[in-house]
């Protein structure tokens, strides 16, 4: 793993110059990346500055959406209609639907969750059930002592396959069987014809696609340089995305 380089440096710009030429798989986070993080997750939007850039792009080449959020949710989200999204962090394809046998490894849990509720919301802790996983948001509790003891008593028996992944003030519950974003992202280059391809992202279920990227990809974390991350490039910020995809557009000339 060598020391990530920002993306708007000079050599990060060529990257992304050569890149676009090659008709690459334009690819994209939603929450973080294209929508800054906001307290409740239902008000996230692309910021209306980046959708006529995303339009353009999305008309010239290949652009797809991998999210953590369910595929009817962000597509209302979005601003734009992108080339194909895929959900549930890599397991409901807009195409094919939620994989079932996550929807079903998950039952169990859903169960534990069910029973309970009036622990969960007492302790501000919200739980978004995406049929293939299911997240667990801790961000709007007013107490983090009591939020932590009551997620901590909810995971203490996992179900088979279940496993927990933490994300932005969320503990994801995923289904180890389930294709993740990498999976997705190497589906969706063979799908699209693609041999090159650009990827950003700012979480740790994004960290699938740095990891399995080929060596000519283009790939970025949002957020201030991670020594572990395996991203090529990071953005310190997520405002700095709209310079990223200014540059593609201007890079695909007319
Ligand atoms: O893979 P992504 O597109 O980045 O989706 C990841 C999760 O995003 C949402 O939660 C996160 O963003 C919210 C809005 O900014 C924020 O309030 C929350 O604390 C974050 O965890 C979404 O609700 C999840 O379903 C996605 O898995």
């Amino acid at each position: 793993m060598s020391l990530q380089q920002h993306l708007l440096s000079p050599e990060g710009r060529e990257a992304l110059t050569r890149l676009v030429q090659q008709q690459p798989l334009l690819a994209f986070d939603f929450d973080g990346t294209l929508a800054p993080i906001v307290m409740h997750p239902e008000t996230a939007r692309t910021p209306p500055e980046m959708v006529p850039l995303l339009t353009t792009l999305a008309q010239r080449l290949p652009l797809v959406i991998l999210t953590g959020r369910q595929v009817d949710d962000v597509r209302q989200r979005l601003g734009f209609t992108p080339t194909h999204i895929v959900g549930n962090h890599g397991a409901e394809d807009l195409l094919e639907g939620p994989d079932a046998a996550a929807v079903e490894a998950l039952a169990p849990f859903r169960a534990r969750v069910d029973a309970r509720r009036t622990a969960l919301s007492t302790a501000g802790v919200f739980i978004e059930d995406k049929g293939a996983s299911i997240a667990i948001h801790y961000r709007l509790s007013p107490d983090p002592v009591q939020a932590r003891a009551v997620i901590e008593e909810l995971l203490t028996e996992l179900p088979p396959q279940v496993l927990i992944e933490p994300g932005k003030q969320v503990v994801n519950v995923l289904v180890d069987s389930a294709p993740d974003k990498g999976d997705a992202m190497h589906r969706l280059m063979a799908r699209y014809g693609c041999r090159s391809g650009f990827y950003a992202g700012d979480d740790t279920n994004d960290e699938p696609v740095f990891e399995r990227a080929e060596r000519d990809w283009v790939t970025v974390r949002v957020g201030p340089r991670l020594d572990h991350s395996h991203a090529r490039y990071y953005l310190q910020e997520q405002a700095e995305m709209a310079q990223v995809l200014q540059q593609m557009v201007d890079a695909l000339g007319r």
